[in-house]
C-alpha cells in the first residue's frame, strides 16, 4: 500500500489494481534493496484518503531490536573523524548520516500517531516536494522532499536534474563551506551529462526553500536518448548531495563511519507515468517501527565543517519530519 503525490501537486495517488506495470520503485542507497508497488497509478480523494485507517507501525522491530540512538558526543566526534579523513585523503566532501529515534511513548497525546493526518500534514508543509507514505513487506515508511535525480519527458526526450546542496535556516548567509560542498555536486552533474549529450542548459545557482531551512540548487536540462536513461541514472546515483567524491572511495567509507544500513534513505524513488519517468532522491523520510520512529538525516562534510553546525543541521532536518507527526486524539 502506497499513497504519493508530486511537487505542486494537490492530488494524492495509489497504485491499485491489476498488476500490469510497476509505476512506482523504491532502491536503497546501495541498490541492494528495492520496494516495487505494481498496477496502476490511481487518483484517491482528500475524502477517501481520510476515511483511511493507516496503521502502519506494525512492523516486528526487524534489524532494529540493536538500534541505540547516537549521542550528540558520538556523533560530533565522528563528524571530527571525517573532516581529518576529507582533509587527510584530499577529497571536496563526503556525505555522513545518522538516525535519530522517537518512542512513539515520548509523543504528547496519547502516543499513537495518526498516519494519514500525518501524510496530509507533510504534503501542506512541503507543497514543492515529492511526499509518500507507504507499508509493504513488514517495512513502513514516510519522506517528503524535492531533490530530483531525474525526470524524463517520454514525448521530447527532455532529461532534467538537479545540483541540491549546503544547508542554512532561511535567514543565515551562505558561506564558503556551503559553497564549496554544493560546487562538487554541480561539477559531477555537468560531467555525466556531457558523456549523453550536446546541449545541456544549465540554471544559476539560487536559493531553495524547504520548510525551515534552504540549500542552494542549480538544475540542469539536457537532450538525451532515450535508451541512455538507465545508465544515466546509474551513473548519477549516488550523487556527491547524498555520497561523496570520489564515488566509489566514499561508498565504502560511508560503510566503516556509520554505525546502521541506510537503507532507503538516500536511495530514489523512480515513478512511471504515461508521459514522464521521475526520480526523486529520498530524503527527510522516517521508518516505523511498533516502538517508534526512525528519522534518518545527514549532511555534507568538506574541510571547512564545524561538528557543532553538522550536528544542528541533522537536528533542524529531523525537525523537518518530527513537527509533521500528528498523534491521534485522546478521548
Ligand atoms: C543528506 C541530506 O541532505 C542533502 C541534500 C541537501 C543538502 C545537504 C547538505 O547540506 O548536506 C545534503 O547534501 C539529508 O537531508 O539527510
Amino acid at each position: 500500500m502506497i499513497f504519493f503525490k508530486f511537487p505542486f501537486k494537490p492530488e494524492i495517488f495509489s497504485v491499485q489494481g491489476p498488476a500490469k506495470e510497476i509505476p512506482v520503485r523504491f532502491v536503497s542507497f546501495d541498490e541492494k534493496e528495492t520496494v516495487t508497488f505494481s498496477g496502476m497509478l490511481t487518483e484517491i480523494s482528500e475524502d477517501d484518503f481520510l476515511r483511511m485507517e493507516l496503521t502502519m507501525a506494525d512492523e516486528k522491530s526487524n534489524g532494529y531490536l540493536q538500534f541505540r540512538e547516537e549521542s550528540k558526543e558520538e556523533y560530533q566526534g565522528k563528524i571530527e573523524q571525517v573532516i581529518t579523513f576529507v582533509k587527510e585523503n584530499n577529497i571536496p566532501k563526503l556525505v555522513l548520516s545518522r538516525q535519530k529515534y522517537m518512542p512513539y511513548r515520548s509523543l504528547s497525546g496519547s502516543g499513537e500517531i495518526d498516519f494519514t493526518k500525518s501524510f496530509l500534514k507533510l504534503c501542506s508543509s512541503y507543497p514543492n516536494a515529492f511526499a509518500y507514505i507507504f507499508k509493504d513487506g513488514g517495512k513502513s515508511w514516510m519522506g517528503a522532499f524535492s531533490e530530483l535525480l531525474g525526470r524524463f519527458n517520454k514525448n521530447t526526450s527532455a532529461f532534467e536534474t538537479m545540483s541540491l546542496a549546503g544547508t542554512l535556516p532561511l535567514n543565515d548567509e551562505w558561506t564558503e563551506k556551503e559553497i564549496e560542498e554544493q560546487k562538487p555536486v554541480s561539477l559531477y552533474i555537468a560531467d555525466i551529462l556531457k558523456k549523453y549529450s550536446n546541449t545541456i542548459h544549465i540554471s544559476e545557482t539560487y536559493d531553495h526553500h524547504s520548510g525551515n531551512i534552504k540549500h542552494l540548487r542549480t538544475d540542469y536540462k539536457a537532450i538525451i536518448k532515450k535508451n541512455d536513461l538507465d545508465q544515466i541514472i546509474a551513473d548519477l546515483h549516488p550523487t556527491p548531495a547524498v555520497c561523496g567524491i570520489p564515488k566509489e572511495f566514499c561508498q565504502k567509507a560511508i560503510a566503516t563511519f556509520e554505525k546502521h544500513p541506510r537503507s532507503l534513505y538516500a536511495g530514489y524513488i523512480r515513478i512511471e507515468t504515461d508521459e514522464e519517468i521521475q526520480y526523486f532522491v529520498n530524503l527527510r523520510c522516517a521508518s516505523f517501527t511498533e516502538s517508534g520512529a526512525h528519522l534518518y538525516v545527514g549532511g555534507g562534510i568538506n574541510a571547512k565543517s564545524n561538528a557543532e553546525k553538522e550536528w544542528q543541521e541533522t537536528e533542524l532536518k529531523a525537525a523537518a519530519i518530527l513537527k509533521n507527526l500528528i498523534t491521534t486524539d485522546v478521548i
